[in-house]
């Protein structure tokens, strides 16, 4: 089955949900999607792998690399700057798979992918009061980063209703009915049915 050919962009605040979403995706449709792997100066949270998650870099060493050109969009968010560097998304489009790419809403605006017209899909927390809780759930923040990752946030929803910056606002209230939702944003609804009741046969 060809895939499809638009750049997936997935933006939204910190903890709306988006690696949550993604990993269901890749998990259901395995070597369908690449996902475009991320420059961060932010320190690893336990579990991630460099290169996988993100590529950890210096800040200096990410803005060298911005000044040369190599970098498709860069942004400095919560006090970290992240990038997507033309290295990564190649990678992925070399693999002949569809690109999935993680930006913040800032790389959103500044984003140029040649020719092509990306579909921007905004992952929404239900409040901000519960995506504060969500990511103290997480545990992955201090007081600083909690602060400002909800900061941004608030300015990311509002940006997120204005007429135009995005194909689809997904709201991540109950992670099953967003993840649908997701699916039919891509247009996979029908294909992961036919693959659960395929599976559901042969067993
Ligand atoms: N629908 C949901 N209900 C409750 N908790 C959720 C839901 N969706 C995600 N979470 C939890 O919220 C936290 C944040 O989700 P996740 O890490 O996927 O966000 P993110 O958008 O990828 O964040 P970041 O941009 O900081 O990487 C995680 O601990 C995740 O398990």
């Amino acid at each position: 089955m060809a895939a499809p050919v638009r750049p997936i962009v997935i933006c939204g605040p910190s903890g709306s949900g988006k690696s949550t979403l993604l990993k269901r995706l890749f998990r259901d449709f395995p070597n369908r999607f690449g996902f475009s792997v991320s420059h961060t100066t932010r320190a690893p949270r336990p579990g991630e792998v460099d290169g996988r998650e993100y590529h950890f870099v210096t800040r200096d060493a990410l803005l060298a690399a911005v000044d040369r050109g190599e970098f498709v969009e860069s942004a400095t968010y919560a006090n970290n700057t992240y990038g997507t560097s033309f290295a990564a998304v190649n990678d992925v489009l070399r693999r002949g798979v569809n690109v999935i790419l993680d930006i913040d809403m800032q790389g959103v605006r500044l984003l140029s992918l040649a020719n092509t017209q990306p579909l921007y899909l905004f992952i929404a927390p239900p409040s901000l009061e519960e995506l504060e809780r969500r990511l103290r759930l997480r545990a992955t923040e201090t007081a600083d980063t909690l602060k400002a990752r909800l900061d941004a946030a608030a300015q990311e929803m509002a940006w997120s209703q204005t007429p135009g910056a995005v194909d689809r606002v997904i709201l991540n209230r109950d992670v099953e009915e967003a993840y649908a939702d997701f699916l039919d944003a891509l247009g996979l609804t029908e294909e992961l049915k036919k693959a659960t009741t395929t599976a559901e046969h042969a067993s």
